[in-house]
């Protein structure tokens, strides 16, 4: 069992927030450490039934919360994220026992998540109508917005707290209820938030997380008339699914899916700039993250140089438990994606490319920061998400080759180039088929930007003022008679 050492030992919980209760369940399952296997908590299994209550409790709670002012949402939400940035060192270790991540990587991404509540407190009183010049000269056209109603959410295991609050900032800004199923592997992270949330005060029913059967309780929240917004963050194929499944009830939809993010060096770019920002796009959360660099496409003129460089800064990375001190790289999530990174390598090699660093499973969770030369497009790491610390250096000659190959993916999500040529970044950033492009930077998220992706990568964008959008429905009101008598 890994102790946590919390100062506020009550946010480690074992039961679930449903419907304004804690509950518990018949079943449970554990929670595990990724870097030891070590049990660190468990947490009910939950279903159909206990899914059920939190929404119907949702659904006259949210007619309450919408009639709150926004002033009042605001208040409650500035609250919420005062108390996670107080308790962000409870939050972090929270984190890195059951997703791996380092420490220092979990405070960044307590912070990260506070910050979609506190800019949503903010947009919360920003959520504006409209009137439209009417043709008829005795009736005015107004345009209100209002809340979707009740929204569900799933959530991954790679950033368990800020992929719930990027979701649950705009919706309860919006005026929405909320309910969420965090992923099995990193539930606590998520009960750890709806204690905060219910001391912040949100009121009963407003926000419920719950854990347990990923099928049922999804199945219920696709089903469910009363559930009017479906937001998910995860793998495309899980996308689809869920997408079916909330087609008979036509609800509003919110998908942030898979990636496979191309990152282009020219020959013009800054190279050292380029391995810092790939350092920083590819190893965060060991390659775990769904906008971390996939592809590296790299300008024959710069090749050997750029190998070089990287693998060097890739050579001071240090593998371990996520509380070891200066540990980068912690474990994978499980045993699966050890497995995939080791298909992806081996399959490299067996088609050609070479190891410049790395390449070996080291035993447990943990795999080698690796980067590989000679990379061809007809491998399964140009395909696949490798989802793993593993930079493929891919050869280009031109800048139309480099487009080309960077958009032949059904993908979408973000992309990055170094380059600095004028003419050419603006090219190169029309020219890519993403949501989101950086340019001589590695590192692109934060809650003032719209994040979110093109073709199968998802629909919608959270963060910035277009986040909200996903929480609200558009009201068109006529209002006649206001003709003389
Ligand atoms: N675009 C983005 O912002 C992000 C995309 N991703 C993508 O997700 C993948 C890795 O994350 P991962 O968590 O493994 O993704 P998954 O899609 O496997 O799981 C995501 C969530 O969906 C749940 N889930 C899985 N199957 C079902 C189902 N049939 N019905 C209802 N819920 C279900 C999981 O629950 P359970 O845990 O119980 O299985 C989990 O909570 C990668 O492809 C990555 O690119 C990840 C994060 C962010
Ligand atoms: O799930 C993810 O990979 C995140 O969306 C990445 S980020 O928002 O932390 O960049």
């Amino acid at each position: 069992m890994t102790t946590l050492a919390l100062t506020d030992p009550t946010l480690l919980k074992d039961t679930c927030y449903v419907a304004g209760e804690w509950i518990g369940g018949a079943a449970t399952l554990a929670v595990t450490n990724p870097s030891d296997g070590g049990v660190i908590g468990r947490v009910p299994k939950l279903g159909a039934a206990e899914t059920r209550r939190a929404i119907e409790a949702a659904e006259t709670a949210q007619k309450l919360w919408a009639k709150r002012t926004a002033k009042e949402r605001a208040t409650i939400l500035r609250k919420w994220f005062a108390l996670m940035m107080d308790n962000q060192e409870d939050l972090a270790r929270i984190m890195t026992a059951e997703q791996g991540k380092p420490l220092a990587e979990s405070r960044g991404e307590i912070a990260y998540g506070a910050s979609f509540i506190e800019f949503f407190a903010e947009e919360a009183k920003r959520i504006y109508g409209e009137t439209i010049p009417s043709p008829w000269p005795n009736a005015r056209m107004i345009v209100i917005r209002q809340p979707l109603g009740v929204v569900a959410a799933i959530t991954p295991w790679n950033f368990p707290n800020a992929m719930i609050t990027r979701k649950a900032g705009p919706a309860l800004a919006a005026g929405c209820a909320f309910v969420c199923k965090p992923a099995s592997e990193t539930p606590l992270s998520a009960l750890a938030i709806a204690e905060l949330g219910e001391r912040a005060g949100l009121p009963p029913g407003v926000f419920s997380v719950i854990t347990g059967s990923s099928r049922e309780i999804g199945a219920e929240m696709t089903a469910n008339p009363i559930v009017r917004g479906l937001t998910f963050t995860g793998s495309t194929e899980v996308g689809r699914t869920l997408m079916a499944q909330c087609a008979p009830t036509i609800k509003k939809l919110g998908l942030e899916l898979g990636g496979n993010a191309p990152f282009i060096v020219f020959d013009d770019a800054d190279l050292d700039a380029a391995v810092q920002g790939a350092m920083a796009s590819k190893y965060r959360n060991a390659g775990q993250t769904c906008v971390c660099a996939n592809r590296l496409l790299v300008q024959d003129g710069v090749y050997e140089a750029f190998a070089d460089k990287l693998a060097a800064a890739v050579r001071t990375l240090k593998v371990g438990d996520g509380f070891g001190d200066g540990v980068t790289t912690g474990p994978l999530i499980n045993e699966a994606a050890v497995a995939k990174v080791e298909e992806h390598v081996a399959d490299a090699l067996a088609k050609g490319a070479r190891i410049v660093v790395g390449g070996k499973a080291l035993g447990g969770n943990f795999y080698q920061p690796t980067v590989l030369a000679g990379v061809t497009p007809d491998m399964a790491v140009a395909r696949e998400e490798t989802f793993g610390p593993v930079a493929p250096l891919f050869r280009f000659k031109t800048e139309d080759e480099a487009i080309a190959m960077a958009n032949a993916t059904e993908f979408g999500l973000a992309c990055y180039f170094y380059a600095r040529d004028i003419g050419r970044v603006w090219r190169v950033a029309e020219g890519l088929e993403y949501g989101m492009v950086g340019i001589n930077e590695g590192i692109i998220s934060t809650a003032e930007a719209p994040f979110g992706g093109v073709k199968e990568s998802g629909i919608g964008r959270e963060g910035s003022r277009h986040g909200v959008e996903e929480y609200l429905e558009m009201k068109y009101m006529l209002m006649g008679g206001l003709a003389a008598p």
